[in-house]
């Protein structure tokens, strides 16, 4: 499995406070990598240095052999953030159609690609909708369309199901799985520990620290219950 990022001995200080400490791993071609940590633990801040938005304070990013950020790379990364970037006055293909725009997509292929990506989402009943019109969960498949828009080899997502229905959830989880099987790598944070289970291995973050990395079944088999979110709780996790 060839390796698609390299984390090495980073930090992110904001002013004085240490954020991220010395975190090193890395993430093979086709993997679901999952970031599981508690609120505040550093999640966003680490994969946004992944996806290229931030630049580490000490250590290494890099992504397919080149040090983040990168402008080159961005087009191989697909990122879905936490907080919506779309336009509210336009409607969702609009929205589309701009970001696939900035990825040169024009044209046939452009207004393919949306109605792909739309029915991904199940949005297609919803495309000509002024976006302002759409509830929170709408909002998040479309910024989920829009990441995926370019066909990505880097898929980053930020606790990317969040108020999304679970039927919805299942359907969008498939996608995922099949993203992979074409070899996409995919990194995920998530509060979700049902979508936990679906990542093939697991970074556990506390407190800026990765306290354990390893495959999902063997983590839960390190935590007493079966339930990995109780792993934060322990003193010592043996990475
Ligand atoms: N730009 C910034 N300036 C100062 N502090 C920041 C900045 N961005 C993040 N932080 C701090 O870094 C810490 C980690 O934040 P981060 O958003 O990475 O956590 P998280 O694990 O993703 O949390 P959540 O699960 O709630 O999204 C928090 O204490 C946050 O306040």
């Amino acid at each position: 499995m060839s390796e698609v990022v390299r984390i090495h001995e980073v930090d992110r200080l904001f002013g004085k406070k240490s954020v991220i400490k010395n975190i090193s791993m890395n993430i093979g071609e086709g993997e679901i990598f999952g970031i599981l940590g508690p609120s505040g633990s550093g999640k966003t801040t680490l994969i946004k240095l992944i996806a290229g938005i931030d630049k580490c304070s000490k250590g290494e990013v890099l992504v397919y052999g080149t040090e983040m950020p990168d402008f080159t790379v961005l087009t191989k990364i697909g990122y879905m953030g936490q907080s919506d970037a779309l336009y509210a006055d336009l409607t969702g293909f609009d929205n589309l159609s701009f970001f696939g725009s900035l990825y040169n997509l024009k044209g046939k292929e452009l207004k393919n690609r949306i109605q792909e990506v739309a029915e991904i989402v199940g949005l297609e009943e919803a495309l000509n909708k002024q976006v302002n019109h759409y509830s929170g969960g709408m909002k998040k498949r479309l910024s989920l369309a829009i990441s995926i828009l370019h066909k990505p080899t880097l898929l980053i997502l930020d606790e990317p199901t969040v108020g999304i229905d679970p039927v919805l959830r299942k359907q969008i989880w498939k996608q995922f799985m099949d993203m992979k099987e074409q070899g996409t790598t995919i990194i995920i944070t998530t509060h979700i520990m049902e979508e936990a289970e679906k990542c093939e291995r697991i970074g556990l973050i506390r407190e800026g620290e990765l306290i354990a990395l390893d495959t999902t079944e063997r983590l839960i088999s390190k935590s007493e219950t079966g339930k990995i979110e109780d792993l934060y709780f322990k003193n010592e996790v043996s990475l």
